[in-house]
């Protein structure tokens, strides 16, 4: 089927393939995370954008939701980010469905040299801090094996400047003495392992700050994981029966 392939889809699997083995798997085994520039190109991404921008326009991106407080009090200033889910075949997402279809690519490509056995992802949560000095707080997305190996962030923002606008994404990689401070510029791709390894947050934004984030599930320790949800939540309702 190689060669029915036409040439242009061809070249572009093997830069796929030389990012995921050259430059992808030795940054994640070695340093945990790992970014590129350029991921899609002028072209596409600012198609990407212009989706996401559409979405925010219409009131898709609601404010990312907050697990209530027992008092109610909902902590807005620990999160400000305004999300969505989608999965690619809404209509007026065709071009996240291009940028989750590379991706998917790329993430296929290094798993085998990673040692984990990745089949499956998250829906694509579409993110906007919208620039009034909300940010995240430091957190790990994994921290109790969920099933979540890795966090692939897609960062959409045209002419940033962290001087002015904060925004920066701070990892804070386990038991290293550095921190690695990123900046959410246009189509950069960043890739972490999502567990413990990789502490992070979102320093305060002063400008709007798109992303799409997408999180692989590795295969066995997703089965645990429903696995024992699934004892705990028989467990209860045997507790709740009289
Ligand atoms: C919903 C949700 C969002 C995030 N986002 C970030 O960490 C921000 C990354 C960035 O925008 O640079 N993390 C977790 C663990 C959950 Br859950
Ligand atoms: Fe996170």
């Amino acid at each position: 089927a190689q060669d029915k392939m036409p040439f242009l889809q061809h070249a572009l699997d093997s830069q796929l393939e030389s990012l995921a083995l050259e430059q992808v798997v030795p940054a994640l085994l070695d340093r945990g995370f790992f970014y590129v520039d350029h991921f899609l190109g002028d072209i596409a991404g600012h198609m990407v954008l212009g989706q996401v921008k559409r979405m925010h326009s219409c009131g898709l991106l609601n404010d990312g939701q907050l697990a209530r407080r027992s008092d109610g009090v909902c902590r807005r200033s620990i999160r400000g980010d305004q999300i969505t889910w989608v999965n690619g075949t809404e209509r007026g997402s065709e071009a996240v469905n291009f940028l989750l279809t590379l991706i998917d690519k790329l993430i296929s490509l290094c798993v085998g040299r990673l040692g984990k056995s990745i089949r499956a992802r998250s829906k694509a949560m579409v993110a906007c801090y919208p620039g009034n000095g909300a940010g995240y707080v430091k957190h790990v997305d994994n921290p109790n094996a969920d099933g979540r190996c890795v966090t692939c962030i897609y960062y959409l923002n045209k002419n940033w400047n962290a001087k002015e606008h904060g925004g920066l994404l701070r990892i804070f990689p386990e038991g290293k003495p550095f921190v690695a401070d990123i900046e959410p510029l246009f189509d950069r791709l960043l890739i972490f392992w999502s567990d413990r390894r990789n502490p992070h947050e979102v320093q305060p934004s002063y400008a709007t700050r798109y992303a799409i984030t997408v999180w692989y599930f590795d295969s066995e320790e997703r089965a645990e994981a429903k696995r024992k949800f699934r004892d705990l939540t028989a467990n209860s309702q045997e507790g709740s029966s009289p």
